[in-house]
């Protein structure tokens, strides 16, 4: 296969569905195959699976939970913390399989591998700590005390704009505190996911802890068996709202909990009083990075007027020195969008702008000239709130500027919208930093930085866009239930002192 000549260790590429603990084709016998973005080539094939292979990867995962469950959190801890030690062993392999399937550059690729090595590494040193509670109760002859338990099978659905990250961020918890899953893989992307799985197996996830089952047009049927699924306790997907709002749905014939990362509407604020080189190389970052394809990328980039015109110029000149190109080049800082699709939803998004009126400051088009699948970074102004890419999700590499004068005015702005991600806020005043802050109808905000995501903060979204927090000390807590004990006649009488 194409994909095992670009890594030093050729024995990191499978290409079947990994059930307990073994490799296995589909038993619809058939296969989809998997594309570079960047040159368009083909890089391999995967099984194409049916719900009859997502129940024999939920019946694994079912049987190997009792297992799994009763190791201590110290014992699966370490088995976590041995698969951090091979990822990052293993960084530029997988960060060479990031690129080549999901076509980002090889700075984001290796910013990937590193952040899945850290979900690894945190929800290791977590294991051990998933405490309980004893609670008095109301009466003096009872006792209650609450452990926590894990929820059991959990099916994780995820995206290929992380393809290795995404997964990391879900299993690590799942299995710090007991629980086993399945993962459906994106069908752009399984060749990072089946890497982590080989390297889970080297470090000594017993079979049927972790299962993947690939699908690419046969998504839906997976994603239903994983939803209707009775012996599945939990899904977890990140991917967009409308996908998310379907699963919800569909889990709950079932009463399954559910966890959502979905789509972001991220506002970027610039303040009069902001220091615009931070601004402004934030921007980059938060606009432009992984070529504008991630759920916390800036949509709407609002400058307040004394600084709106320093503040453009500023940002084309950094966006003009951009390298697009294949993530496979070291120069390149930009790469292809995932596909064709994405590239044309994203021609279409400016030329919605363009005809009501923004105006292209830089960029506008397809990049021909290198595929397909590129499109030119782009800055447009005079966005108004009737163009589409202000109230939808770009997913690309485009910087949609709008001025405005009041605080006020911007927190209305920034808070009509539907989703509530991340928001980013530029000011050097700290009441208004806090102010701001307090107000936006966001998950996250960014103060004066461009980067939201450490493994360390919680990583989630209010109102359309999720439910639950990846990441962090709370991160666990999706996939633990609590169970009450209250004990009766427990009357203690205590010895009168002497
Ligand atoms: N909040 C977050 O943490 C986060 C992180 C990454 C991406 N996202 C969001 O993901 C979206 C980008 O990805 P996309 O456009 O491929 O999203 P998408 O929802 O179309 O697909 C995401 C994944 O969901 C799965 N999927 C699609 N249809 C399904 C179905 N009917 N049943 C079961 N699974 C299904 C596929 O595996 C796919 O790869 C954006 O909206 C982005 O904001 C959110
Ligand atoms: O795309 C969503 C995740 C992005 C991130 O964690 O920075």
């Amino acid at each position: 296969m194409a994909l095992k000549t670009l890594l030093k260790d050729p024995s990191l590429v499978a290409d079947q569905n990994y059930i307990n603990g073994e490799w296995v084709p589909s038993v619809s016998g058939k296969r989809f195959d998997v594309f570079d973005p960047a040159t368009g080539s083909l890089l391999g094939s995967c099984p194409e699976s049916t719900a009859a292979d997502a129940e024999k990867a939920i019946h694994a995962a079912d049987a190997a939970f009792p297992a799994w469950r009763s190791r201590s959190g110290r014992e699966r801890g370490r088995i976590l913390r041995r698969w951090y030690d091979l990822v990052m062993e293993n960084k530029d392999d997988l960060a060479k399989l990031i690129t080549a399937e999901n076509g980002k550059a090889q700075a984001d690729a290796v910013g990937e591998v590193n952040l899945s090595a850290n979900f690894l590494e945190w929800f290791a040193e977590e294991a051990p700590r998933v405490y309980g509670d004893v609670i008095p109760h109301s009466s003096s002859a009872f006792r209650v005390s609450v452990l926590k338990e894990p929820v059991g099978v959990c099916g994780l659905i995820t995206p290929w704009n992380f393809p290795a990250a995404m997964i990391a961020r879900k299993l690590g918890p799942a299995l710090a505190v007991g629980c086993t899953v399945v993962v459906k893989t994106a069908g752009e992307t399984p060749f990072s996911a089946i890497a982590l799985a080989i390297l889970g197996a080297r470090a000594g996830v017993p079979p049927g802890v972790f299962n993947i089952v690939n699908a690419h047009e046969n998504t839906p049927e997976i994603g239903q068996a994983l939803c209707y699924s009775e012996r599945v306790r939990k899904v977890s997907f990140t991917g967009s709202t409308r996908v998310g709002r379907l699963l919800m749905k569909q889990c709950s014939d079932s009463i399954k909990k559910v966890s959502l990362e979905l789509g972001g509407n991220a506002p970027f604020i610039v303040f009069d009083e902001a220091d615009l080189d931070v601004a402004v190389s934030c921007a980059v970052v938060a606009k432009f990075k992984v070529t504008g394809q991630t759920c916390v990328c800036a949509n709407r980039i609002y400058v307040q007027r004394g600084v709106y015109d320093e503040f453009l110029k500023r940002l084309v000149e950094a966006v003009q020195g951009f390298r697009v190109g294949s993530g496979h080049e070291a120069t390149t800082t930009h790469g292809p969008l995932i596909g064709a699709n994405a590239v044309n939803k994203v021609a279409g998004l400016v030329d919605d702008a363009v005809q009501k009126g923004a105006q292209v400051v830089l960029g506008g088009k397809k990049l021909h000239a290198l595929g397909p699948n590129f499109f030119e970074p782009t800055i447009l102004t005079n966005v108004t709130d009737e163009m589409r890419i202000v109230s939808e999700e770009i997913f690309g590499p485009v910087a949609a500027i709008q001025p405005f004068d009041s605080e006020a005015e911007v927190i209305a702005a920034a808070n009509r919208c539907e989703v509530g991600l991340a928001a980013y806020v530029f000011t050097q005043e700290a009441a208004r930093a806090t102010r701001v802050s307090e107000l936006l109808q966001t998950g996250m905000v960014a103060l004066n930085t461009g980067v939201i995501s450490d493994v360390a903060a919680p990583f989630g979204g209010i109102k359309q866009s999720g439910l639950g927090r990846e990441g962090s000390k709370y991160g666990v807590d999706d996939y633990l239930q609590l169970k009450t004990i209250v004990t009766g006649n427990m009357s203690v009488v205590h010895p009168a002192r002497i």
